[in-house]
């Protein structure tokens, strides 16, 4: 009987085997051999290396050229044209059933996202995307800059005094998740009001993305977990604590919505459920679609965000010429900072916009390859032709990291986006997908990420901590794919209120020497208290021709005294109401601007 069992599982192996090696219409694309026999070449990558399968794609494509057989029936490419043809273009590809709802999304199968059917995913699409435009998110900013405001005060009041530093990534993830949750469901979390940012909303969310491989692998495991009580599954899978967490909360906050729809009246603002609980054919939506959308919402709204604040945030503390772009282009644009300054003309700042996109680009968001199944009407694909059926991707890493768009494509560079041509660039910049399943929340996303840079820079002076562990480059080597992008190391930064920018802000950022910190802050201070006690820049009265200017020569001439020895000070008018004065040490290799 075992022998005969066991004979017939040899058999149909050495079947499949031989079929997948020599007969499988992909037969003829490069690939490693283990890759074309079995989906358990990239089951071991993600989840037994823990997250390593976009690095072994990458060697993959070094070794096998642009397009690679990463599984029996996949292609990956790694060249633009395919990308467009996949996601801009290709309107009838839907998405893999085995990478979504029978695979890494089993435990959301029923939610938006899930969804492959592409007219299905249409319908529940639409039932939330006017809650998404543009002009729903403007109504929206509001609620975003009161968040901000909590985060900033919560720096001020917890994180301001020498010594203390800031788990800057749990904060942004807080942030974006106070402001998710609002809008969803009208009832904040207040995640910012835990202490060190570690409410347990914010870590389930990291923890959910964490299982995404296990379900890729052992797909049944999913109806274990929906089937058996909660404890027995934390105890035997306690991997899973953040998606049981997740749906417990959230499946409280929907049995409470669907009892009393009003709850979703009291916000000052629209709210997504309330949106989705007054639509004409709302009982068409279980309580399970309700639920796993949520958990979608939660998830994709929050640590996307968050993540690439986190990396925008270390560039500009990395570089302190970007961080004093920012700030002088902030200053001049927002010089009461006092007031909000709404995201409309945050938007058309030249160096912030750069700035974002190439956060944007360098922080990635997804990372993982999006599946796409071709379709009989769409076989041509990057110029190659498909049988129907073939499962299609490339993750937007390679788009970029792409050095025929983006020279030099690891230096993190706002500038590439100011001068030339940049049409291919923005084609090409995709960090929020392209086509029928474009990201819902795009419109949210670069209203947060304009808001939170904007508000942060102008008001605090934030400094890296360099800690052992510190990692040096959000790059390639760091990069782990939980389907979002997870680092292998991070980084902490200390805070201080701004008073006097950009005197205060940048003698700290540029001068490495405590010396030189100490002595280019007391200079700086006691110059703009000479003539602007309470301005947080210099400023000259155009309409008198000795004020404006003499207080400005007064603080300029004590800069340059203090300086003689040690560098050398300038001053340049920027407009005929700001000026800003450098300096320049004498010491080789160190610059800081005043
Ligand atoms: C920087 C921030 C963000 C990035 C980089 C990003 C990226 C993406 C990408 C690449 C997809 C396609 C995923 C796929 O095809 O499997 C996606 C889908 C999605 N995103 Fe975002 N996202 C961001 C922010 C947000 C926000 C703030 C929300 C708000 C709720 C959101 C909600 C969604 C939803 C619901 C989907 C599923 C769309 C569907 O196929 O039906 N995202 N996002």
């Amino acid at each position: 009987m075992y022998l005969a069992l066991v004979s017939s599982a040899l058999l149909y192996f050495s079947g499949l085997f031989i079929y997948r090696l020599f007969f499988h219409p992909l037969r003829k694309y490069p690939g490693p051999t283990l890759a074309a026999l079995s989906g358990g070449y990239q089951a071991y990558h993600s989840q037994i290396k823990g997250g390593e399968w976009i690095l072994e794609i990458e060697r993959l494509h070094r070794i096998y050229g642009p397009v690679v057989r990463v599984g029996p029936n996949k292609l990956h490419f790694n060249y633009p044209g395919a990308f467009h043809d996949i996601y801009t273009n290709g309107h009838s590809l839907t998405k893999d059933p085995g990478m979504y709802p029978h695979g890494m999304a089993a435990i959301l199968s029923e939610s938006a996202w899930a969804t492959t059917d592409l007219q299905k995913a249409k319908y529940r699409r639409s039932l939330v995307t006017p809650l998404f435009s543009r002009r729903a998110i403007l109504e929206l900013e509001y609620t975003i800059q009161q968040k901000i405001d909590k985060l900033l005060g919560v720096f001020e009041k917890h994180y301001s005094s020498p010594g203390s530093i800031v788990d800057i990534a749990s904060a942004f993830r807080s942030l974006t998740t106070d402001i998710i949750t609002s809008y969803c469901f009208a009832e904040c979390p207040d995640t910012l009001d835990h202490p060190d940012f570690s409410h347990p909303l914010v870590q389930n969310v990291e923890k959910l993305f964490r299982t995404f491989w296990i379900q890729q692998t052992v797909p049944w495991i999913v109806s274990l977990i929906n089937n058996v009580p909660v404890k027995v599954t934390l105890w035997f899978l306690p991997q899973f604590k953040g998606y049981l967490g997740l749906r417990t909360r959230l499946s409280n906050q929907i049995d409470s919505v669907r009892a009393d729809p009003d709850i979703l009246s009291n916000a000052e603002h629209e709210t997504v459920y309330r949106h989705i609980m007054e639509a004409k054919d709302k009982e068409s939506l279980t309580k399970t679609q309700l639920l796993h959308d949520a958990i979608v919402f939660q998830g994709a709204g929050s640590d996307t965000v968050g993540n690439s604040c986190y990396v925008g945030t270390f560039y500009a503390l990395k570089n302190p010429a970007i961080t004093r772009r920012l700030v002088e282009e902030l200053q001049e644009a927002w010089p009461d900072k006092g007031k909000p300054l709404s995201y409309t003309v945050l938007e058309k700042l030249p160096y912030l916009t750069a700035f974002v996109k190439e956060t944007l680009r360098f922080s990635v968001g997804v990372v993982h390859p999006l599946a796409r199944v071709v379709g009989s009407d769409m076989p041509v694909i990057g110029g190659l032709n498909l049988p129907s059926g073939t499962v299609v991707e490339m993750s937007a890493v390679f788009m970029h990291f792409n050095p025929e768009v983006f020279p030099d494509p690891n230096l993190f560079n706002p500038d590439r986006w100011l001068s030339g041509d940049i049409a291919d660039m923005n084609r090409d910049l995709v960090a929020f997908g392209k086509g029928p399943r474009v990201c819902i929340g795009v419109n949210l996303a670069w209203c947060e990420l304009y808001l939170i840079f904007a508000n942060l820079f102008r008001k605090f002076n934030i400094q890296l901590v360099i800690e052992k562990d510190m990692i040096e480059e959000f790059d390639a080597d760091q990069r782990l794919d939980y389907f979002v992008v997870a680092w292998r190391k991070g980084y902490r930064v200390a805070l201080e209120k701004l008073k006097y920018s950009p005197w205060r802000r940048d003698s700290l950022l540029g001068a490495r020497s405590q010396h030189w910190k100490s002595k280019l802050l007391n200079s700086a201070h006691s110059a703009c208290k000479s003539y602007a006690p309470n301005e947080s820049r210099l400023r000259l009265d155009s309409r008198n021709g000795t004020g404006g200017g003499s207080g400005l020569t007064v603080g300029f001439t004590r800069l340059k005294e203090f300086s003689r020895g040690i560098g050398k000070a300038t001053m340049s008018f920027r407009s005929e109401s700001f000026a800003v004065c450098s300096f320049q040490p004498s010491q080789k290799g160190v610059e800081s601007e005043l």
